[in-house]
């Protein structure tokens, strides 16, 4: 019983300790989870986006304000106003002057439309006359009815094989400021879709322009819709966003939180969104989080299963010292006490005859007195050796006193034991219990009892030891059978 109570003691302690390891690697790595998923947040609102909406919006600049300038510089140009003032006679003077403008500025091409030929010139002369029934003109009639200077005009239609093309459209109007045509340049925006792009495959953020509606007029591969308000998330929001006029903002999209800056273009009356999917962003520490709960749940496993070795291990030396008998090695009467319980719990069960031998060494006084201690503990030791060669698995050998031991036969009956206890008898007083002293002898006195199943061991124990007696009354190195019990 004391040796169960010390396995449910260890269990416990191990299950106590795998316990502690878990909660503790658990608690860590969610922290470590949190901290970093609440800096990689703060991140992206505090400079990730920001940054990125900076860079695009100065690239944006580079593109597209400064052709704005030079369709406003062209818009204005005396030379441009008086020609058509003048009747649009030289239209080669008018086609050298876009030609050079094309070419200084590296554009992908320069227009004027005149309001009064409804010619449309380009750097190599005019190239058809604009018609409010064709519909690729329509922006002519658009520009000429706005109220602002000029528009960009993202022409998809227009499109130079991969590169998107912008027109700057902008209204020229004669000295006394009434409208005479449009002019400007046309060019393509690929810097602005490259970095658009890597940004985009680089940071996984969503980065498109949108008009003042909300409709998208620029963006890398593919916005995820063509007007904002058909993602409802951020439909709801999307007046006040535009109204604002830009800031940091959230919306929840199929199920994934977006963050959101946005920042208005006063140039091109557009708006920068830049998006960021946070789930998206967040995958990497989150594949952290699972890699360090699977690294913590085996270390937690391999810890306490090699504290669970190594505790039993220990425990079955101390319980192994505990119950033996250092000299001999055989067992001590402590751990004879759990094993017999539980042989005579076994017998209850299952009654199959137990027998007891008490084996005694004659005159084992005078071989210390004669050879010293020393030599007296080999004796023992060498007794102790004989007897347990005579054991079988579930019988067991116990140093029962100073130079008395007990065997507990299993399965033995009296007579089986009266013989096992002769050729042991016979196996001492045949040995030569110490090479240093080949002329020394010794002999053990053996009494022998079957448990009847009525008495207690020690009372079987003591019908042995009393038989015992008799042999040593009648002169010692005999076996002798106990009375039965009265
Ligand atoms: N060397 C040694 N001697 C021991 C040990 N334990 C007990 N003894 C000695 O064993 C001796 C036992 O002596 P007695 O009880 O008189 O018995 P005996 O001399 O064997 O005589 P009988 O039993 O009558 O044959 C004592 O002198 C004890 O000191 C031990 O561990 N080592």
């Amino acid at each position: 019983m004391p040796g169960k109570l010390r396995l449910i003691d260890r269990r416990s302690l191990i299950l106590l300790l795998g316990l502690l390891l878990s909660v503790g690697f658990f608690a860590t790595t969610l922290f470590g989870y949190f901290v970093s998923r609440e800096a990689i947040r703060s991140a992206i609102i505090g400079q990730d986006l920001p940054l990125t909406a900076s860079n695009i919006y100065s690239e944006i600049q580079k593109d597209l304000v400064r052709p704005v300038l030079i369709s406003s510089t062209m818009a204005h140009d005396t030379f441009l106003r008086d020609w058509v003032l003048g009747g649009e006679r030289d239209v080669r003077a008018m086609a050298r002057y876009l030609q050079e403008v094309k070419i200084r500025h590296k554009a992908f091409s320069s227009f004027f439309v005149s309001e009064k030929s409804t010619n449309y010139y380009t750097g190599d002369g005019i190239l058809k006359q604009v018609s409010p029934s064709e519909p690729r003109d329509v922006w002519y009639y658009r520009v000429r009815k706005m109220s602002d200077d000029y528009e960009i005009n993202v022409d998809p239609d227009l499109a130079n094989r991969d590169a998107l093309t912008i027109f700057i459209n902008y209204r020229v109007f004669d000295f006394d400021n009434r409208y005479i045509g449009a002019t400007g340049i046309g060019l393509t925006v690929d810097s602005v879709r490259r970095l658009i792009r890597e940004y985009q495959a680089r940071f996984k953020r969503t980065i498109y322009f949108t008009d003042a509606s909300g409709r998208v007029v620029l963006q890398g591969d593919q916005a995820p819709v063509s007007n904002l308000r058909q993602r409802p998330g951020l439909a709801v929001q999307l007046d006040a966003i535009l109204k604002q006029g830009g800031g940091m903002y959230q919306f929840v999209d199929e199920g994934d939180n977006h963050i959101l800056n946005v920042n208005y273009l006063p140039e091109l009356q557009w708006y920068l969104f830049v998006e960021q999917n946070e789930d998206v962003a967040l995958a990497g520490v989150r594949q952290t989080l699972y890699i360090n709960l699977v690294i913590s749940l085996l270390v937690t496993l391999i810890v306490t299963w090699l504290c669970y070795i190594t505790l039993g291990h220990y425990q079955s030396r101390i319980e192994k010292m505990a119950s033996t008998d250092k000299l001999t090695g055989l067992l001590n009467r402590h751990a004879f006490g759990i094993l017999i319980d539980k042989l005579i719990a076994s017998y209850r069960r299952n009654p199959r005859p137990i027998s007891f031998l008490i084996a005694d060494i004659d005159h084992f006084k005078a071989v210390n007195d004669g050879y010293g201690h020393r030599v007296g503990d080999r004796v023992l030791v060498q007794v102790a050796a004989a007897l347990r060669a005579q054991l079988r698995e579930a019988d067991f050998a116990v140093r029962w006193g100073g130079e008395e031991f007990l065997l507990v036969l299993a399965g033995c009956t009296a007579e089986e034991a009266h013989s096992v206890a002769e050729k042991l008898r016979q196996a001492v007083a045949e040995s030569i219990p110490c090479a240093e002293w080949q002329e020394l002898r010794v002999t053990i006195s053996i009494g022998v009892s079957e448990f009847d199943g009525e008495e207690t061991p020690d009372q079987a124990i003591g019908r042995a030891d009393n038989a015992l007696y008799v042999v040593k009354q009648g002169g010692r190195n005999g076996v002798a059978m106990a009375a039965a019990s009265a």
